[in-house]
């Protein structure tokens, strides 16, 4: 095992004239688990496919430990990838795939059918070991290939979209074995999702990718409580963030934003917290176009208690679903400005109800409207 450094790593397909992947700059630490997440199309496995050596880079290098890899044949590279298609050997048993690279290896036959067995039971496949491929379901299938990563010892293992294939109790029960696993034979994973449940559930950091570039590299907590930009902000985080264009605006020596009004009503102004507070940022000037971020489960609905570094807002409700498990709350706040509010329990309230809120400093992020880029966290003040 190794730390897998990924510097400048570009990708042109052949015929075609864009970058799918674009300088992607990217260390994964020896022993951690990675999963690169985005959309269908932003170049999650063209990257894949470049650290399995099975596309050629257009630029760049990848590293494992001190190894340049990237000139090297997939076999010399001693990374174990789990395929999208499987690509399993149809005329040998389950068994003997699972066991194929560790008897090519020269593992002593008992080794390869402890090990054989011991990932068949991680993944709940033992009953299929003398099947064969062809008679086997997607899901099936999609686990042995899987299982066929895992029982390598590799300096990396691959993994694409691995459960892609599984009902949702299974893939969250795997889910949590497959963790245990990795993390108890120290193993350093690269995983390929859109799914950002299974992402956050496998890895210790998370690679979000957007039209082949990565937009920011860090853990679930960081993605949540300090996305890098829009982008991040808007993806990561089930129902998405608030994100409302407003103006900053300087009162005295406190920083706030106004966000749009109606005509003939007096804009809504949020405060920020004073200016010797408020870290100084090149966007923080008086009128500057920025989106005001919040997510939705940390509104709170009702006025605050007196002295916090709050917001108390008034507006009328728009919608109030009940989702089994909590509450989607549509809240018009004058102007265009809609917010969505989540709250555990169900909320006694019935369209145009007026509806108090409170939005605390720390729940507020301001990002530049122009570059997307992040100005502030309500975390850091
Ligand atoms: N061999 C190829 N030749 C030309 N273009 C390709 C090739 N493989 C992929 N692409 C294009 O590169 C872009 C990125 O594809 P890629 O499969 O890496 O994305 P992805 O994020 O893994 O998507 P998905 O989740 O749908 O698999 C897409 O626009 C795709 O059409």
């Amino acid at each position: 095992m190794a730390c897998v450094t990924l510097r400048n790593v570009s990708k042109i397909y052949d015929r075609a004239d864009r970058y799918v992947v674009k300088s992607v700059n990217m260390q994964i630490g020896d022993g951690e688990i990675v999963s690169l997440l985005g959309s269908s199309g932003c170049g999650k496995t063209s990257t894949l496919r470049m650290i399995a050596g099975f596309e050629t880079l257009s630029e760049g290098s990848i590293r494992i430990g001190d190894r340049a890899i990237d000139q090297l044949a997939p076999a010399e590279r001693n990374v174990a990838m789990a395929f999208e298609g499987y690509a399993l050997y149809p005329p040998l048993s389950v068994h003997e795939n699972i066991a194929f690279s560790l008897l090519r290896g020269k593992t002593p036959r008992e080794q390869v059918r402890a090990r054989v067995r011991q990932v068949a039971e991680l993944l709940e496949i033992t009953d299929i070991l003398d099947s064969y491929p062809p008679t086997l379901s997607g899901g099936q299938q999609q686990r042995v290939s899987l299982a066929r990563a895992l029982v390598r010892h590799a300096d990396l293992h691959l993994l694409d979209e691995p459960m892609s294939q599984l009902e949702p109790q299974l893939r969250a029960l795997l889910r949590a074995r497959i963790k245990d696993y990795l993390v108890a034979h120290r193993m350093t994973v690269l995983c390929v999702t859109h799914d950002q449940t299974e992402a956050m559930a496998l890895s210790d950091r998370i690679a979000v990718m957007s039209d082949g570039v990565l937009q920011q590299f860090a853990t679930t907590e960081d993605l949540k409580e300090r996305p890098a930009n829009l982008f991040v902000a808007g993806f990561i985080g089930e129902p998405a963030m608030n994100l409302l264009p407003a103006r900053v605006s300087h009162r005295g020596s406190r920083i706030g934003v106004v966000l749009p009004a109606a005509a003939g009503t007096d804009a809504l102004r949020l405060d920020l917290g004073d200016s010797a507070r408020v870290p100084a940022a090149d966007g923080l000037r008086d009128g500057h176009a920025v989106h005001l971020g919040v997510r939705p489960h940390k509104v709170r609905i009702g006025a605050a208690p007196a002295g916090d570094n709050t917001n108390t807002l008034h507006g009328t409700l728009a919608f109030n679903q009940w989702q089994g498990d909590q509450s989607h709350i549509g809240i018009h706040l004058g102007g265009p400005t809609l917010l969505l509010v989540v709250t555990d329990g169900a909320v006694d309230l019935s369209e145009h109800s007026p509806v108090t809120l409170d939005l605390p400093q720390t729940a507020l992020h301001l990002f530049d409207s122009h570059s997307g880029r992040a100005l502030l966290h309500g975390a850091d003040l």
